[in-house]
């Protein structure tokens, strides 16, 4: 299937005044979302994310820069729907279905319609049997499994999803982002910001990464976001690390504790190898590397 472009964002700045002064919140980013993709967004806390999200969506306005959303100008807020960090919108004392209809009516559906759609989002976030459910008796996980299928109600073309997965545990977070992909199948254009590099991995075709403000990158391979940083590895032993091994051990700037050693660096590894030579190797894991050192590489390459 040919992709095309869902939503263009253009040149787009916004700028925040605070009694501090004036902060460049996003500056000249051009960015663009294609149909039925999922676009991994990421950046280090305060990279201008969420205000990115909110412009998207319709929510705040740029200082500069235009948004064109199916080639036109005129920005739909129908057609894009965001759910942002923290707010879950959901009404607590009502059920799950009672919610779903309610923010299907609020979005112009007539309750039979919002009801079907309901249905249909319950089955895709495995929700159904939650149905007659009162919201705050649900897991903090569900919550925000049902508060994604409410900002899917209406059927946008597009969602936008703020750090979705965040303060979940990982069945909840497993569950989240199959659904997610689900929804990808059924045609829908998905932005995701995430600090959890797996979540982002699994699920983007592309990522684009933003460092204060500013656009570093928009076309990388979710499987190539570690190109530009080291593999780190650790050492499991199978007995004890004495106090001579582990004082030219700690020589390397390596983490060591009874029988591990981790923090190893790929051009340090045969040399370490070889220091606990005749010790027993359980195993040598390759770690995944921290989400601030691969970000760190972007901003500063
Ligand atoms: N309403 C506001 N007034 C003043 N400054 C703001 C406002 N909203 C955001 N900012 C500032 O703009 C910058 C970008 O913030 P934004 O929330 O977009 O970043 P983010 O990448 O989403 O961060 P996080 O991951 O922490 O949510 C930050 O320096 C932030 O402090």
């Amino acid at each position: 299937m040919e992709s095309s472009v869902v939503i263009i964002a253009d040149n787009i700045s916004k700028r925040y005044k605070s009694a501090e002064g004036t902060v460049n919140a996003v500056s000249d980013v051009s960015l663009t979302i294609e149909s039925g993709e999922i676009l991994g967004f990421l950046g280090l806390n305060g990279a201008g994310k969420t205000t990115m999200i909110k412009i998207l969506a319709g929510l705040i306005e740029p200082d500069e820069g235009t948004i064109e959303i199916n080639g036109s100008k005129r920005n739909s807020k129908l057609k894009v729907s965001a759910l942002l960090e923290g707010h879950r919108n959901l009404y607590w004392r009502l059920s799950v279905m009672e919610n779903l209809e309610y923010f299907g009516v609020l979005r112009g559906l007539s309750a039979k319609a919002a009801r079907q759609r309901a249905y249909e989002l319950l089955d895709t976030f495995n929700l159904t049997d939650k149905a007659g459910q009162y919201v705050q008796k649900l897991s903090r996980g569900m919550q925000q499994r049902l508060a994604v299928c409410v900002a899917m109600v209406h059927n946008p073309q597009v969602l936008l999803l703020d750090e979705p997965t965040l303060g979940i545990d990982f069945d909840n977070t497993q569950a989240l982002v199959e659904s997610i992909f689900k929804l990808k199948e059924q045609g829908t254009s998905i932005l995701i910001t995430t600090h959890e590099l797996a979540v982002a991995e699994k699920l983007s075709d592309r990522v684009a990464i933003i460092a204060k403000g500013q656009l570093v990158a928009d076309d990388i391979k979710p499987k190539s976001l570690h190109q530009n940083v080291q593999d780190i590895y650790q050492l499991d032993l199978g007995d004890d690390i004495d106090d001579e091994l582990r004082a030219v051990l700690a020589e390397l700037k390596l983490d060591i504790s009874d029988r591990k050693v981790s923090g190893i660096e790929n051009e340090q590894l045969y040399k370490v190898l070889d220091l606990v030579n005749p010790l027993p190797i359980m195993s040598l894991t390759k770690v995944v590397p921290d989400f601030e050192k691969v970000f760190l590489s972007y901003a500063r390459s």
